[in-house]
């Protein structure tokens, strides 16, 4: 399939490229639509074809007609569901112009795949039931594209056929979307009337609507001008096709994809140009290192080039050594990107899992990958009203207004300039799951202006005076496995040897610091948050620090151990089947969770996940625990 593409692009290579979406609910009428204007303007490849009537006359639902539905539903399981789940591309031209086009399923949990197609397009054809009119889902949808960028949409109100091809419920349909779009700030709406089932104002003018002087939906989308910047590559067939309108006029980025070193005499910059032009003598400055250059050669598959627009892959090289790796931006120098690690956000929330505040995610953006945390959510979003709403958390398909820190500065520009270097997903550290997509709306300042005060007195000379290695020794393990046991003993036998020592144990920092924390999964991952803070500080005044925690969750666990360095950290899973905490149960809360009085109890009504890697495997079922405080002391040496 890739090198069908390849030679279809090839073929096409001197047409303008258009990538649109299409969004609609489930039975809206999408994969008709699309299936038409492929085989109507002949974009379908023979062999498609051939399937396509073959599975018609076992699948279709349109008698002896090919159902072009069944084209782009795609795979089997996904037919037999009777829904679309994965974002299809299907490519087709016209004699004026190509197109990509990502059908996007409308099923309510699919959200993530609409944002996935709606990342690149430059056009959103959002699809109307016309007997229906505006739905929640027609509101989310045009919500996501408007968030996304995308400036222009063509409104399908599909199968007019079935209200008698009537002008009034047309014009009612159109009145309301004008409503929601002017909401959105979507200025170029075109509303058609359509029936992509007889093929009505599709490819051809349709007979049935003497009243409507408007384009055709293909007319529309061969004519339509955007300010497609170059989202034009597609990055599995590596060629490079001309955007619909290529700016060269705005300033240069390019992201650093990998860096191209074949031998000691070449070093040179991979990615594809994001925004701009780039030509050879240009000044240029690395970020976030603020380093500055010129470019000495533009080198691209078809030799050294004069100039690089965006959209086109190509290795930069430099004048000077510069230390550039992958994710960093090389932009023109009189006019580059900010940097930050504050942003205002927004988030599209696309897990079934709800968003935490204060966990670590990965924040993708560009090429480049950083650890991120919500640090506080502002409100979501009601889809219908666009009203802020009180939130203290985001469920699936909610979208909302947030505040995100990230563990370094990124280059980056407000999303509405540049979808590259403004748009973002958040992945989920544990799963590798894409949870969330996202637009960087502007940095917050207050992050430039907090700085970290150097002071005289560091750790090390703190530690030398107290002759130990500061360290942390984190515990973890259900309620009643040991911890505190454990962690009392070995303070006992440290501070026996002069050792400097603190104990936090959960207990004791839940009455005071953590007294307004309960044991929900938000509550849990903040209190791990600050006690693992705490620690740090007092690793910092040169103290071995015992940290004596349930701490259920291996992201927070994960978070914490970034604190301190691989060196500094000695994890200790104190290990106790439940039955055997159970049977112990020093303050009878199993009793009482068993009893449904104690609701998210670890173990039973909440998660606990085990470490994977632990620097100390401890089996309290198996060894006393003198010998397991052997085992630590000897670990740290
Ligand atoms: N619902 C529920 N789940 C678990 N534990 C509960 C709960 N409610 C109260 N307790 C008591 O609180 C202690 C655990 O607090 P932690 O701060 O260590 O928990 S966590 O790390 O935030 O998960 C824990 O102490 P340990 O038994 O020493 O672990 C319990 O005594
Ligand atoms: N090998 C062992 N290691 C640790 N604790 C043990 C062991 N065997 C029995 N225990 C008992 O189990 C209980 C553990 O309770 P505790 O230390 O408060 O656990 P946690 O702090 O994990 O909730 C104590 O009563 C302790 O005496």
């Amino acid at each position: 399939m890739a090198a069908d593409i390849r030679d279809y692009l090839q073929r096409h290579e001197t047409k303008s490229l258009l990538r649109f979406i299409t969004c609609g609910s489930v039975d809206d009428g999408k994969s008709t639509l699309i299936g038409r204007l492929l085989h109507d303007t002949k974009g379908l490849f023979d062999d498609q074809l051939a399937a396509l009537e073959k599975d018609s006359a076992k699948h279709g639902t349109q008698g002896d007609a090919v159902d072009f539905a069944l084209l782009v539903d795609g795979l089997a399981a996904e037919r037999e569901q009777g829904i679309t789940i994965d974002v299809a591309y299907r490519f087709f031209a016209t004699d004026r112009r190509k197109f990509i086009v990502a059908d996007c399923p409308g099923h309510e949990q699919y959200t993530r795949n609409m944002a996935t197609g709606a990342s690149t397009a430059d056009v959103a054809v959002v699809l109307i039931d016309a007997r229906k009119g505006v739905l929640t889902q027609t509101r989310r949808h045009s919500f996501i594209v408007s968030l996304l960028g995308i400036r222009h949409v063509l409104l399908a109100v599909n199968k007019m056929d079935l209200v008698g091809f009537d002008e009034g419920v047309f014009n009612a349909i159109v009145e309301d979307y004008h409503a929601l779009a002017d909401q959105l700030g979507i200025a170029n709406v075109q509303a058609v009337p359509l029936s992509a089932l007889g093929g009505d104002n599709l490819a051809a003018r349709s007979l049935h609507t003497p009243w409507y002087g408007g384009p055709t939906v293909l007319e529309y989308l061969e004519t339509v001008e955007t300010a497609s910047t170059g989202s034009a590559v597609g990055a599995d067939t590596k060629m490079r096709v001309e955007p619909v309108e290529t700016r060269t006029d705005i300033p240069g980025r390019l992201p650093v994809q990998w860096v191209c070193r074949p031998n000691l005499d070449f070093r040179g910059f991979a990615g594809t140009v994001c925004a701009g032009a780039f030509r050879p003598g240009d000044a240029v400055v690395a970020l976030p290192s603020g380093k500055r250059s010129r470019i000495a050669r533009i080198v691209s598959a078809d030799g050294d080039l004069p100039q690089a627009v965006s959209g086109q892959a190509i290795t930069l090289t430099l004048a000077d050594e510069l230390d550039i790796s992958r994710g960093d931006v090389i932009a023109a120098a009189h006019n580059p990107p900010e940097t930050a690690d504050q942003f205002a956000a927004h988030l599209v929330w696309m897990d079934e899992a709800e968003l935490i505040p204060g966990r670590g995610y990965w924040l993708k953006i560009g090429t480049r990958t950083v650890n991120a945390t919500v640090t506080e959510i502002k409100h979501r979003i009601d889809i219908n009203s666009q009203e802020p709403l009180a939130a203290k958390t985001l469920h699936l398909n909610e979208i909302g207004v947030c505040n995100l820190k990230l563990d370094r500065a990124i280059a980056f520009e407000p999303y509405a300039l540049d979808r590259t270097l403004g748009g973002f997903i958040l992945i989920d550290r544990q799963s590798n799951a894409t949870v969330a997509a996202g637009t960087l709306d502007f940095a917050l300042r207050r992050a430039g202006n907090i700085h970290w005060q150097s002071l005289d007195v560091d750790r090390a000379a703190r530690a030398a005076l107290k002759a130990q290695t500061p360290r942390c020794i984190w515990f973890t393990g259900l309620s009643g496995s040991g911890k505190s046991t454990l962690a009392n003993r070995l303070e006992q036998r440290l501070l026996a040897a002069h050792h400097h020592t603190y104990l936090l144990d959960g207990d004791n920092v839940r009455h005071g610091l953590n007294k307004d924390l309960g044991f929900t999964e938000a509550d849990r991952v903040e209190n791990i948050r600050r006690v693992a803070e705490v620690a740090r500080l007092m690793v910092d005044a040169g103290l071995i620090v015992l940290v004596s925690f349930i701490s259920p969750y291996r992201a927070e666990r994960a978070m914490a151990r970034s604190l301190f360095g691989d060196d500094g950290f000695i994890e200790v899973f104190v290990d106790t089947p439940i039955e055997l905490c159970e049977q112990r149960d020093v303050k009878g809360l199993y009793a009482k969770a068993r009893r449904g009085e104690l609701p998210n109890f670890t173990g039973i009504s909440s998660p606990y996940e085990a470490p994977e890697n632990p620097e100390l495997h401890l089996r309290t079922a198996e060894q006393d625990i003198d010998a397991m405080v052997d085992a630590i002391l000897k670990r740290i040496g």
